[in-house]
Parts: C-alpha cells; structure tokens; sequence
C-alpha cells in the first residue's frame, strides 16, 4: 500500500513518561534525550499537527514510592506533580532551543513560573501551532498522568492519546518480568480492564472508555516512532472500543 503522505491526525495528546526521560541515567533528565524528543515534535508541527503533551514524573518522584518509603502519601503525590513542572520546564526549554513555539500551562496556579490550566487557552494555543505543555497531572493526588494524558486529551478533542513509554506496546504480562509475554496489535478497553493489563493505570483506561478516546501505547526511544504513527503506521499497540 502507498505510504500515506497527509498526517493521519490533526491533534494528538502526546503522554511522556518521566522514567523515559531519564534515558541512560537512573534518575533526572538526560540531555540527549530532551534534544531528540524535541526533532521528533518538531517534525510534527512542520506538517502541521497540533500537539498537547502530558508529561510524568517517575524520573523524580512518585507519590507512592515516597509513602512506601514513610512519606505521608498525599504529600508525596504533591512532590510527584512537582516532578512533572519540572519536567514540563525541561521539554519547554528543549523545544525552544529548537524554534517551537511552546507554553506551559500547570493545574496547580505556580505564579512567576507557568501559567494556570487553562482549556480555552490551550485550545487558542494549540490552533495557533503552539505545542503546549500540561503539567502537574490532574493537580489532584491518587491520580496519574496516564488519567492527566486521557483528561486533557479529552478536553482538547484531541483525536488519540499517544502513550510514548519504555516498551514498545501493550503485552499479556509485563514484558519485563515474563519473558513468554506477546505483545497486542489492538485491544479494547475491556480486554485491557478484564485482563488487568498494567502498561496504563485503570483510572485512565476507564476515562478512555466512556469518552471513546483511542490510546496507542509504543516505544517512545526508538527514533522516528512518533512520525511513523502520525502517518499512518501502526506501531505498539492500539486500544479502542469494540465498535470503532
Ligand atoms: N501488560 C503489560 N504490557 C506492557 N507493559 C507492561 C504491562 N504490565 C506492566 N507493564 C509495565 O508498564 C511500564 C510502562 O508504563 P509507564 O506508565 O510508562 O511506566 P511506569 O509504570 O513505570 O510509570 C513498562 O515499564 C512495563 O514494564
Ligand atoms: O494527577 C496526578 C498526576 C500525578 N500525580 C503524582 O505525580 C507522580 C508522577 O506521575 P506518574 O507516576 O504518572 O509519572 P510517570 O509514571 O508517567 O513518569 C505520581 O506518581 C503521583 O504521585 C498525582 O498525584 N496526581
């Protein structure tokens, strides 16, 4: 088949995971991985896709880690969100550097920082071919960013949340810990809710669901992968309703 030469959507919601970010280094941010992330969105906006991005924060702090670790659990989900600001202001600063017109806009008000969330903002943004930045999760604790990504790509219209995560689809079992795991083409949110399948927390399978949102969960460190699904390769793996 012909290779398809128009993106195959207009708006994504692109979820970032804080853990990718770290590339090779075991906590905090690589460099070179911010540089490459930013070519990939750039080729993006040059054809014209407006892009949202959710980014997490697992690469610092994770909520429940703390409070396995004796932190008050809430006061870790609040330094969790804190996380995701400051990997929010990294990718901003990578994407400038490389002349994308980005804002960063947090659902905690962070005055002198990054502006409040604002949807009807963002949406201005977005149709002016701003990349713009969601960060601070749902400013909510007991949430993910997996549920933030599945939120604000609701609230934008966005066409697909893109899952950019450090395996490359969704398996039945945790490729990590079951080397006999095979990995899905498509799945339903249900398939994925009955079998417990853990790559997207449930909250944000279910907000999915209900809201007919299609996820595609794929490797977000193999170069090109994004630009690939935007024109119209099916990499990882798809998760839809029956129906679609
Ligand atoms: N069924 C599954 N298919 C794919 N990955 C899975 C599955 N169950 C658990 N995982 C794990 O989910 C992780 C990806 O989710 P992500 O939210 O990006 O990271 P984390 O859970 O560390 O925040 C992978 O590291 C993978 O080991
Ligand atoms: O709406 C939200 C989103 C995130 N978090 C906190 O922020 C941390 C980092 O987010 P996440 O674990 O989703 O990051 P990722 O796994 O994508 O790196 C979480 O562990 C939570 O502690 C939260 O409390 N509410």
């Amino acid at each position: 088949m012909a290779e398809q030469r128009t993106p195959r959507y207009k708006r994504i919601l692109l979820k970032l995971s804080g853990e990718a970010l770290m590339g090779e280094l075991g906590f905090g941010i690589d460099p070179k991985v911010l540089d490459r992330i930013a070519l990939e969105i750039g080729q993006l906006v040059g054809i014209g896709v407006q892009v949202g991005i959710v980014i997490g924060g697992g690469n610092l702090f994770r909520g429940k880690a703390l409070s396995e670790a004796g932190l008050d659990r809430v006061t870790g989900d609040h330094m969790g969100m804190l996380a995701t600001v400051m990997n929010a202001l990294a990718v901003r600063d990578a994407l400038e550097r490389s002349n994308i017109t980005t804002r960063v806009m947090s659902a905690i008000p962070m005055s002198g920082i990054v502006e409040h969330y604002d949807r009807r903002k963002a949406m201005r943004g977005l149709n002016n071919g701003q990349v713009v930045i969601f960060s601070a999760g749902t400013g909510n604790p007991f949430f993910t960013t997996d549920s933030a990504a599945c939120l604000r790509g609701i609230e934008i219209n966005a066409e697909v949340v893109l899952k950019g995560t450090n395996v490359d689809g969704v398996y039945t079992a945790d490729p990590k810990k079951d080397p006999e795991a095979v990995k899905y083409d498509t799945l339903t949110y249900t398939e994925v809710l009955d079998k417990q399948l853990g790559v997207m927390d449930l909250t944000a399978i279910c907000l999915a669901q209900d809201h007919n949102m299609p996820l595609r969960v794929y490797d977000m460190h193999e170069a090109g992968n994004l630009a690939k699904i935007i024109m119209g390769s099916d990499v990882g793996t798809l998760i839809v309703n029956e129906e679609s």
